[in-house]
C-alpha cells in the first residue's frame, strides 16, 4: 500500500521528466533536460519529495497497477491479469529470473518522440527476464536477457539483450517478423498461457531458427537462413572458443556465475544502499562535476578492484587471443569475450536507475553494452585522444594500479556550440566511477608514471536509438575556435592549424571530419596538407 501511494504521489514528477525528454528531441539539449528533471523535484518540501523520491519512483514496481481504462477491443491482457502472467512466468524452469513489473521508463513513438509509459496513449509496463540457453549449443549457451513490454497490442513487444549473436535478429533487437508469423500461425499460440508459450517459442526459435521456422527445403528463405546461421557461427566461433577455454582457467569463478546476484561487499556501502532503495539523498552519494552532465561516485571497494585485476591479469597470462575494444585502444580486452557478459549484465542492471535519473532518454531502457578494460603504461598506450563514445551513457571505473598524470579531460557534447570547449578535468581514483553521456567529448592525458587499468561500460538503449534525438541530432555551429585541450588528431579538420601532430599520428592529417562544414566557427581555417596553417604563412 505504502509503495503504491509513494509511486502515485511521485508520478507528476515522472511526467515532467518525460515531457522535457520530448522537448530535447526538438532541440533543447539533453543536458538541461536531465538537470531540470532532477532540479524540478528540489523545491518541493512535502514528505516523500525530492530527488530520492524521483529515484525511488523510477525504481518502484507497479505493484498497484494503476492502468487507465481501455476500450475492450484493446485490452487482451488487462491490468488485473498482469500479476498472474508474471507469476506463471516465474514457475517456468527455462526462465531463470523474472524482474518486478514496472511502468515503461521510455517509449519512442512512430515520429521518434520520447514519452514515459504514463504519457503514452496506452499505459505500458516492462518486465525483464533471463531465459536459459543450452550448455551444448554453439552460441546460445549463456542465459539471455529479454525485455517484455505490455502495452496496447495483444502480445507483449520483445527485445533481446546481450550480444545479439543470433541469426535473423536485427540491430533494433526485435525478433523478426518470420518468428511472429510462425508463432501466430502455430497452435501453441492459443493454448495455455500465451505469454509463456510465446517465450517458449522464442527460445526454440533462437536455439534453432531453421527448425522453428520450418521453411521448405531448398527455398530461397531456407538458403538465406542457412547462410546466415553459418555466418553467425563463424563470427562467434573464435570468441566462444576463448570463452570456453578460459572457463577452465578462471581465477574467481564467482565473477562468471550467470545467475547468482552481485555481492554487496564488492561495492562501496553508500552507492550499494542508494541503488538498492536506500534513503540517502543523491548529493550525499554522488558528486556532480558538470551540472546535469558528469557525475562521479565511489563504486568498487579496493578489495574488489584487486579481485577484478587478478582476473584480468590471469587472462592476459593465458596468452589467449583477445579482440581490442576499439580502434583507439591497443592493449585492452572486451569483457564479454572472456565470459564476463553475465557479470556486465548485472552491473548494467544495478546502474540503470542512475541512467534513468540523470539522462532520461539515453539513460533509459538499456539493453546492450560494450564493456572493456583500458590499459595504459610506459611502452604501450599512454593516453587517449579526444573522442566521443559509441555509447548512450558511459561508466568509467578506475581499478588501479598506482599511476600519475592521466587526467580525464571533458569538453562539450557533440553537436553543441561548445563541443570543443573545455568543461572539466577529472582525476581518476581507484574504485571510483565517473558517468557521462557518450556524446560528450573527452580524452585521457598521458600517464606520466605507473600503470592504469579502467573498466569502461558503454550502455546502449535500442529504444532511445529509435528516437529523433538519436536519429536526427541537431548539429549547431561552434561559437569560436576550440580550446587546445579539446582538439582531436583523429577527428578534427583543424588540428594541424593549432598543434603539431604527435609523433606517429601524422597519418591522420587531412582525414578529420570535425567540425562538419555547416558547423564551422567564424574564421575557421582547416589544416593544410603539409604542416600547421601558421607555419605555412
Ligand atoms: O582512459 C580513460 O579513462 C578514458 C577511456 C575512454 O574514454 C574510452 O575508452 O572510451
Ligand atoms: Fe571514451
Amino acid at each position: 500500500m505504502a509503495l503504491t501511494a509513494l509511486t502515485m504521489a511521485s508520478m507528476p514528477r515522472l511526467r515532467v521528466l518525460g515531457r522535457l525528454g520530448c522537448l530535447s528531441s526538438r532541440g533543447v539539449s539533453s543536458r538541461s533536460v536531465a538537470w531540470t528533471a532532477v532540479r524540478a523535484t528540489k523545491g518541493h518540501k512535502g514528505p516523500g519529495s525530492g530527488p530520492v523520491t524521483a529515484f525511488k519512483a523510477l525504481l518502484a514496481t507497479a505493484g498497484g497497477l494503476f492502468m487507465r481504462n481501455r476500450p475492450a477491443s484493446h485490452r487482451p491482457i488487462s491490468s488485473q491479469e498482469l500479476p498472474n502472467v508474471v507469476s506463471e512466468l516465474r514457475k517456468q524452469s527455462f526462465i531463470l529470473n523474472v524482474s518486478q513489473l514496472k511502468p515503461s521508463p521510455l517509449i519512442v513513438d512512430a515520429d521518434g518522440e520520447m514519452h514515459t509509459g504514463h504519457e503514452s496513449a496506452w499505459e505500458s509496463y516492462d518486465l525483464q527476464l533471463l531465459i536459459s540457453g543450452d550448455a551444448k549449443h554453439p552460441f546460445f549457451f549463456l542465459p539471455l536477457r529479454v525485455r517484455l513490454r505490455f502495452g496496447a497490442s495483444q502480445l507483449p513487444d520483445i527485445r533481446l539483450g546481450g550480444q545479439l549473436a543470433f541469426p535473423l535478429v536485427s540491430r533494433d533487437r526485435h525478433p523478426p517478423k518470420a518468428f511472429w508469423d510462425r508463432f501466430k500461425a502455430s497452435s501453441v499460440a492459443s493454448k495455455g498461457d500465451p505469454v509463456v508459450e510465446l517465450l517458449r517459442s522464442l527460445r526454440l526459435f533462437l536455439l534453432d531458427p531453421a527448425e522453428y521456422l520450418a521453411y521448405t527445403e531448398g527455398s530461397p528463405e531456407a538458403k538465406r537462413l542457412t547462410t546466415w546461421c553459418r555466418d553467425v557461427a563463424r563470427l562467434n566461433g573464435q570468441r566462444l572458443e576463448v570463452i570456453q577455454k578460459y572457463g577452465k582457467l578462471v581465477r574467481h569463478p564467482e565473477l562468471f556465475d550467470p545467475v547468482s546476484p552481485l555481492k554487496k561487499e564488492w561495492f562501496h556501502e553508500k552507492i550499494w544502499s542508494f541503488l538498492n532503495g536506500g534513503t540517502a539523498d543523491w548529493q550525499d552519494v554522488l558528486t556532480e562535476h558538470v551540472p546535469g552532465e558528469v557525475y562521479s561516485f565511489p563504486f568498487f571497494t579496493d578489495e574488489f578492484c584487486k579481485t577484478l585485476l587478478e582476473e584480468i591479469f590471469n587472462f592476459y597470462d593465458t596468452g589467449l587471443p583477445a579482440r581490442r575494444p576499439n580502434s583507439m585502444n591497443n592493449y585492452g580486452i572486451i569483457l564479454s569475450d572472456i565470459g564476463l557478459e553475465p557479470f556486465i549484465d548485472k552491473l548494467q542492471e544495478l546502474l540503470q536507475p542512475l541512467g534513468e535519473g540523470f539522462f532520461h532518454g539515453p539513460g533509459s531502457c538499456w539493453d546492450g553494452h560494450h564493456c572493456f578494460i583500458v590499459r595504459y603504461r610506459e611502452g604501450e598506450d599512454l593516453g587517449l585522444d579526444m573522442h566521443t563514445d559509441d555509447s548512450d551513457v558511459t561508466f568509467n571505473i578506475c581499478l588501479g594500479l598506482d599511476f600519475a598524470g592521466a587526467g580525464l579531460q571533458f569538453c562539450g557534447a557533440m553537436g553543441q556550440a561548445d563541443h570543443r570547449k573545455h568543461s572539466f578535468t577529472y582525476r581518476h581514483q581507484k574504485g571510483h566511477c565517473i558517468v557521462h553521456l557518450g556524446r560528450k567529448r573527452h580524452g585521457a592525458d598521458d600517464i606520466t608514471s605507473g600503470e592504469r587499468l579502467n573498466l569502461i561500460l558503454w550502455n546502449h538503449s535500442s529504444e532511445f536509438r529509435g528516437s529523433a534525438e538519436y536519429q536526427r541530432p541537431a548539429y549547431l555551429p561552434e561559437e569560436s575556435a576550440p580550446d587546445l585541450v579539446c582538439l582531436s588528431y583523429t577527428h578534427d579538420r583543424d588540428f594541424g592549424t593549432f598543434k603539431d601532430y604527435p609523433k606517429g599520428k601524422e597519418l591522420f592529417r587531412g582525414r578529420g571530419w570535425c567540425p562538419p562544414s555547416q558547423a564551422e566557427y567564424p574564421d575557421f581555417k582547416p589544416e593544410t596538407a603539409g604542416g600547421s596553417w601558421k607555419s605555412s604563412l
